[in-house]
């Protein structure tokens, strides 16, 4: 990834050579102009590859874990097909960003296959703070994890169970403690792409394969898909196979 990362820095600097006026605009354009404040070349490759791993294994182990959670459960898998099957081409993200149901199985998705489970750290501010009774000292490293908040039974009854229905009317409190894109000055930049990205891969998915189910085929098994904190949560098994009926 550090090369490839490195390649993509170097690739954009011969297209600015080309056209220094009017080049082709990407995320990081500004940071190559050095006279107004732009970054050197090495700390834009870091940038770089923050941004490949925090925007794309995030939401592919979402969605992948979004479509096992679905081809498990034949009542959700067939409301997702209802929903998405009724929409007619071209499908833009306007038509799809209110569909009810699918939102639903997106925010339950979020809710127990939360692909960060932990919060970037933070630093206590000078003068220190107080929280929930305890006084947390100037530049401790503080952070909290959705994992366990996602699986509070007193806020979701029965948390392991993927129930999508549970967000058709979420309490406060379901909404206060849920945190899969973290939250604060710095939560995740991308949250709005991921969503969106999330939407998509779904509903082209489920109207591509509406019978799609788990396999079992080659041992696959739930095994398989058990969480695994490799820094990002990922199947154990690094597989999900589906077929279609
Ligand atoms: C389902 C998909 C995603 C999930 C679950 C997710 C989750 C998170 C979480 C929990 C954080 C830490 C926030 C905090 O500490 O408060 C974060 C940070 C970040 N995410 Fe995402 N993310 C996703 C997709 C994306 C995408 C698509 C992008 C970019 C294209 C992205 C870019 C970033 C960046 C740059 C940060 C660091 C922000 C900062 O420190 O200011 N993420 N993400």
């Amino acid at each position: 990834m550090r090369i490839y990362a490195a390649q993509s820095v170097q690739r954009y600097k011969k297209i600015l050579a080309e056209n220094p006026s009017n080049p082709k605009k990407t995320l990081f354009t500004k940071l190559f102009d050095p006279e107004k404040g732009g970054l050197a070349d090495d700390e834009i490759q870091k940038e770089a590859q923050g941004y490949i791993v925090a925007g794309s294994d995030t939401t592919a182990v979402t969605l992948t874990y979004l479509t096992y959670a679905v081809c498990g459960n034949r009542r959700i898998r067939d409301k997702v097909v209802a929903e998405v099957t009724a929409l007619s081409e071209p499908i833009h993200d306007n038509d799809i960003r209110n569909l009810p149901y699918l939102n639903m199985v997106i925010s339950e998705t979020l809710r127990i296959y939360t692909a960060v489970p932990f919060g970037l750290p933070r630093s206590v501010p000078s003068g220190g703070a107080s929280f929930n009774g305890y006084f947390l000292p100037s530049g401790a490293t503080v952070s909290t994890q959705s994992y366990s908040l996602h699986r509070d039974p007193t806020i979701f009854p029965d948390p392991y169970t993927f129930n999508p229905e549970r967000w058709e009317n979420p309490t406060k409190e379901m909404k206060d403690i849920s945190i899969p894109f973290g939250g604060g000055s710095r939560i995740c930049i991308g949250l709005h792409l991921a969503r969106m990205e999330l939407r998509l891969g779904s509903v082209l998915f489920f109207r591509e394969f509406p019978n799609a189910q788990r396999s079992d085929k080659e041992g696959m098994s739930t095994k398989d898909m058990e969480m695994q904190s490799f820094f990002l949560m990922a199947p154990k098994g690094h597989r999900c196979l589906i077929e279609t009926e």
